[in-house]
């Protein structure tokens, strides 16, 4: 029951967090969201706004604070959420994404009996980007690269992105400065008019190759040779600089165009010692390091044959299909990017692999077919986008009779979904293991084993 209004001060203590990392409060079973507020203190809180059954509140003093609390957290970290979690200690974020493992395999597939393991963490917890996506828009009258605010479109510059590679960064200022200097427009949503949407800036871990790419709203860049040169000359490991037209006015980042402004069309960088070139549009995860940990999680869990037979659905540009084709005898790989089927081939090549197989399409639907010609996989790798896996690629996958299958996720609720879907197939889940890909964000890594 909701007797609040706005303004109102009341004092609190916070009992929870948001998978999101909010602070949750209660009074009389009414709940609040209160940003920056962590579990265990005590707050004084303006309320802002009430709903029916849930309202948000903002910390106006802090009472009791946590243990866990970290001193000076940039609020623009929080508001952003480009570290929604920095203001917790980097011990309590793992325990924190560990426990919403546990929570979510509880609540959706009922299941206590799983042993979540301890989160795999690293001292590397910022800096960790490879990738960078960055609106530019007008802010003041100036052009700005920043980040919106949460749940809006309101840019808030920054500066520092904490998170991100220290030359990513660099880079995305350089080009902001470069675009001011040459009078670039920044696109305006809501006139839609301008022509710099975003500037992507991706960065080989061990390679340090950099490509850089503009998504606009058009082809003709003013001066374009001019901004390409002063970028080249500044930053040598610039090996590609492409643009992106995107026309639409929805929210999806890319266009179909893609047009090479300098260099090549992709970057290279290595993994558990392949070598891969990786093109715009293709998926490669934004932490190499824990990437790097997690895959060897899944080639151990997998307790791989010789005489193995596999399957890597969702598979990218081949980084666990490639990993893990040298102690087995055939490797078949499904993804839906074209382009990156293409990486996937030629970094086959680039590395010697002889025994593996890349095809475009749907995960579901070459599953089926892959059932159909009597392709008889030992193990299947699956590491699906947030949405999870499709209900038909779960039923071809087990009608298979794989020995092991071996889920990588980046989203425990879909994930604790498809669990159930898995148990109904005959597949029991044996262990999860988080891996913290995303330092100082709420987004949880896992990977996972189900056997028959
Ligand atoms: C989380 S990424 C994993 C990629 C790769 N395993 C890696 O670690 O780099 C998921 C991939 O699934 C692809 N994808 C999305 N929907 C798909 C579908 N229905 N069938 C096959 N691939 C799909 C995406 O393009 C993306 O490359």
């Amino acid at each position: 029951m909701n007797n609040f209004n706005k303004n109102d001060i009341v004092e609190v203590e916070v009992i929870d967090l948001t998978h999101e990392g909010a602070g949750v409060a209660k009074i009389d079973n009414y709940p609040f969201f209160v940003e920056n507020a962590l579990p265990g203190e005590v707050i004084k809180m303006r309320v802002m706004k009430t709903g029916k059954n849930f309202g948000y509140g903002k910390v106006e003093e802090y009472v009791k604070e946590s243990d866990d609390r970290v001193g000076d957290v940039n609020s623009q970290y929080l508001r952003t959420g480009i570290a929604d979690i920095s203001h917790l200690t980097y011990p309590a974020q793992l325990d924190f994404k560990k426990k919403q493992v546990e929570t979510v395999l509880s609540k959706v597939a009922k299941k206590n009996d799983i042993k979540v393991m301890d989160t795999l963490g690293t001292e590397n917890n910022t800096g960790y980007r490879n990738k960078a996506q960055i609106p530019v828009r007008r802010v003041n009258g100036q052009t700005e690269t920043g980040f919106f605010r949460k749940n809006s479109h309101d840019l808030v510059p920054v500066e520092d992105f904490l998170i991100q590679d220290k030359e990513i960064d660099q880079v995305v200022l350089y080009t902001r400065d470069l675009l001011r200097r040459f009078d670039i427009k920044p696109y305006h949503e809501i006139n839609k008019t301008g022509l710099i949407r975003n500037i992507m800036v991706r960065r080989g871990h061990h390679s340090g190759e950099i490509m850089v790419t503009l998504i606009t709203t058009k082809k003709k860049i003013f001066r374009i040779d001019q901004i390409v040169d002063a970028l080249t000359e500044k930053f040598p490991n610039i090996v590609s600089i492409m643009q992106n037209v995107n026309e639409s006015h929805g929210n999806a980042l890319f266009g179909p165009d893609w047009f090479v402004l300098y260099g090549k069309e992709y970057i290279e960088d290595q993994m558990l010692g392949n070598t891969y070139q990786i093109s715009g549009p293709s998926f490669y995860q934004v932490n190499t390091e824990m990437a790097e940990k997690l895959y060897q999680k899944a080639i151990d869990f997998a307790d791989l044959k010789e005489d193995d037979v596999v399957i890597d659905a969702y598979s990218g540009i081949g980084s666990i299909a490639l990993s893990v084709a040298d102690k087995v005898k055939k490797v078949y790989g499904v993804e839906t990017v074209e382009s990156a089927v293409i990486n996937a081939g030629k970094n086959a090549e680039l590395n010697d692999i002889k025994n593996v197989d890349f095809t475009v399409g749907k995960a579901e639907t070459t599953m089926a077919r892959w059932l159909e010609e009597g392709i008889e996989p030992d193990v299947i790798f699956v590491d699906p986008p947030r949405k999870g896996l499709d209900e038909e690629f779960i039923k071809s996958a087990t009608k298979t009779g794989a020995r092991s299958i071996v889920y990588v996720s980046c989203n425990p609720s879909t994930f604790a979904r498809d669990v159930l879907r898995f148990e109904e197939e005959g597949y029991k889940l044996q262990k999860v293991q988080p891996v913290d890909l995303f330092p100082q964000t709420h987004h949880v890594e896992l990977v996972s084993l189900f056997t028959k």
